[in-house]
C-alpha cells in the first residue's frame, strides 16, 4: 500500500502515529528500527505523542537494523550514538531490551549469528521500520543481497558511502562495511513501514513502483509482504503515476 503526504510534517505524523498506536495495542511489542535522516522527525513526532499520552514503554524491545563496522557507540556518527541522542535518551526503555548491532564485535559473524538469534528467539519483529537507500537498500542490505539474508555483514556499494559521506567529515571515513539485518528477517516482521522522503528519493521510488520483485532492487521484497506500507512525501513521489492510478495499484 503506498500511502503520499503533501509534507514531512505529514509522513513523520502519520508514522509516529502507526509506531505510537502499536506501543497502545502491543506495550511488550518488537519494534525494528532504522536510522538515518528520513527516521529524525519520526522520533521527535513520537516522543512528542508520548509526552503528551504517556504509554508504559517497559515491556518494549527493540532490534536496531544495521551498524557501521569499526564505529563504537560513542563514535558520533554510529547508528548506536544516533538513537540514543534521537530516541533512546528520551524513551526509556530498559537497556537489556535494546538491540543494537556491535559495530566493533571481535568477531563479526559471531557477533551477526547471535543477533539473529536473538531476533528469532523472540519471535521476530511486529513492526519494522525501513528508510531506503538511493539504490533501494533497506537496511544496509544492499542491491544483490538474497532475498533469504539473515543478519550478515555487507561490503557497502559505492553509491552508498558516496550519500552517507554527507555526515562525516571526509569521504574517507565512511566506513566499507556494516553489519546489517537480513533481508529473510524484514520480511518475516508482521508489519513493515517503508518511509521515504524528499527529492533524492524520487527516482528510486518510482523505480520500486514500476519493478518486479527482485534481488536487484532490495525493497522491492516488500511487495510480496502481506502487510506493508510505503510512505512519502510529494517530493518523494514525484515521478510515480497521478494518485488515480496509485490507489488502483495499492
Ligand atoms: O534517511 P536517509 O538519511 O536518507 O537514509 C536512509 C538510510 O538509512 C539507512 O536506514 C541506514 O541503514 C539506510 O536504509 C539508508 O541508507
Amino acid at each position: 500500500m503506498y500511502k503520499i503526504f503533501n509534507t514531512v510534517d505529514e509522513v513523520s505524523r502519520y508514522t509516529a502515529q502507526r509506531l505510537f498506536d502499536q506501543i497502545c495495542a502491543k506495550p511488550e511489542a518488537i519494534l525494528g528500527l532504522a536510522t538515518g535522516s528520513t527516521m529524525e522527525p519520526v522520533y521527535a513526532q513520537l516522543m512528542q505523542y508520548l509526552e503528551q499520552d504517556p504509554v508504559d514503554v517497559s515491556r518494549l524491545t527493540t532490534f536496531n537494523l544495521d551498524e557501521y563496522i569499526g564505529l563504537g557507540p560513542e563514535h558520533s556518527q554510529s547508528y548506536c550514538y544516533y538513537m540514543y541522542q534521537h530516541l533512546f535518551n528520551q524513551l526509556h526503555i530498559p537497556g537489556e531490551r535494546v538491540h543494537l548491532p556491535d559495530g566493533t564485535a571481535e568477531n563479526a559473524e559471531i557477533a551477526c549469528q547471535a543477533y539473529s538469534e536473538a531476533i528469532q528467539a523472540m519471535g521476530g519483529m511486529d513492526l519494522q521500520l525501513l528508510g531506503i537507500g538511493t539504490n533501494g537498500h533497506i537496511g544496509f542490505n544492499e542491491p544483490q543481497t538474497p532475498f533469504d539474508s539473515r543478519t550478515h555483514v555487507i561490503e557497502l556499494t559505492e553509491q552508498t558511502r558516496i550519500d552517507n559521506g554527507r555526515f562525516f567529515t571526509d569521504q574517507r571515513e565512511v566506513p566499507t562495511h556494516a553489519i546489517t539485518m537480513g533481508i529473510q528477517e524484514i520480511l518475516e516482521a508482521k508489519e513493515v513501514i517503508l518511509v521515504a522522503t524528499g527529492s533524492k528519493k524520487a527516482e528510486i521510488m518510482a523505480e520500486l513502483y514500476r519493478c518486479e520483485v527482485s534481488e536487484a532492487l532490495p525493497a522491492s521484497v516488500l511487495k510480496i509482504h502481506s502487510n506493508a506500507t510505503i510512505v512519502m512525501d510529494k517530493e518523494a513521489a514525484a515521478l510515480l503515476p497521478e494518485e488515480g492510478d496509485l490507489a488502483a495499484k495499492a
